[in-house]
């Protein structure tokens, strides 16, 4: 579309600035619609000021240029981008149903048919970056919104900003390190599998799995992988088997992307009613 075909130069003037929606990282977020198109877009703020200080140029453009070539139903796109003086303007798509994390904290917890279709659009947006060589992809509750028709979108904040400063999530801060990250040794994207494990429990039961009153009693649980399974009729045998073979230790073992797709849990509640055969827009994209 007009959004993502190259052009001479975007700039403000090209939208209608609407509502303010929000703090993102690095910069305000507003709802803007194009105007020769009439698409509706979320437009991110950063003024340059506030990277010099951290001397971002560099990673900047390198890191927008990897999101804007990604183009996956469950990552949300980054259309465009242009820059004047004083800020650098994100053009993005607009996730209307925002963020994943309220909507887990409203409901208390999800469904298992919401929780096993979420944990497949993880997994498949995780394919998806490491088959084009992206493993930045961070599947940190922050990242994690919802478009209008409630499909999960990975929003990466670029890694750039990915700092060990406090998160800002609406759940603890250190549930979601692996026990490698913990023990701070080496570690690859298979620590995305075990984050995959965490938000799993998380959908299912409300809060992640080794949570605790102290940080230290949090970093000991998940060293020892203290995984416990509250008593609950409404959690299937078949999703806790998939949230024990995310959370093991040896990040080698952990279930790969690929079979997380294949689990039993994940393929029967993805089922989609036949609907005259097409495949379902979960399924439609392939690996
Ligand atoms: C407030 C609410 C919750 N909200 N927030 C969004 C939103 C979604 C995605 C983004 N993306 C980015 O920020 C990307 C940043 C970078 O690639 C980057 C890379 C390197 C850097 F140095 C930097 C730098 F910041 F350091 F410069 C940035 C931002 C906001 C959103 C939305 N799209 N729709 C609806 N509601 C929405």
């Amino acid at each position: 579309g007009v959004l993502t075909e190259r052009r001479v130069e975007w700039s403000m003037s090209d939208f209608e600035i609407g509502k303010y929606i929000g703090e993102g990282k690095f910069g305000k977020v507003y709802l803007a619609r194009e105007k020769q198109s009439g698409y509706v877009v979320a437009l991110k703020v950063i003024f340059k000021v506030k990277l010099e200080k951290y001397r971002f140029h560099t990673h900047l453009r390198r890191e927008i240029e990897i999101q804007h070539s990604l183009d996956h139903p469950n990552v949300l796109r980054l259309f465009a981008w242009f820059h004047d003086d004083d800020r650098v303007v994100l053009v993005l798509e607009y996730a209307a149903r925002g963020e994943l994390y309220k909507l887990l904290r409203t409901v208390r917890r999800f469904s298992e048919r919401t929780a096993a279709t979420y944990v497949a659009s993880l997994a498949a947006a995780l394919a998806y970056c490491h088959k084009k060589q992206v493993i930045h992809r961070d599947i940190k509750p922050e990242n994690l919104l919802l478009d209008i028709e409630g499909r999960l979108k990975i929003a990466d904040f670029g890694w750039a900003v990915r700092s060990n400063a406090k998160r800002h999530t609406l759940c603890g801060t250190i549930d979601y390190l692996a026990p490698e990250m913990v023990e701070k040794k080496a570690h690859d994207h298979a620590v995305d599998n075990w984050t995959l494990g965490i938000l799993c429990y998380e959908f299912l039961y409300g809060s992640p799995p080794f949570e605790a009153a102290e940080q230290d009693d949090t970093l000991r649980r998940i060293i020892k992988v203290d995984l416990l399974f509250p008593k609950t009729p409404y959690v299937s045998a078949d999703a806790k088997d998939l949230i024990s073979k995310l959370l093991v230790k040896d990040s080698s073992k952990r279930l790969s992307l690929d079979d997380i797709m294949k689990h039993p849990w994940i393929a029967l509640k993805n089922q989609d009613y036949p609907r005259n055969g097409e495949p379902t827009w979960f399924f439609g994209e392939s690996i």
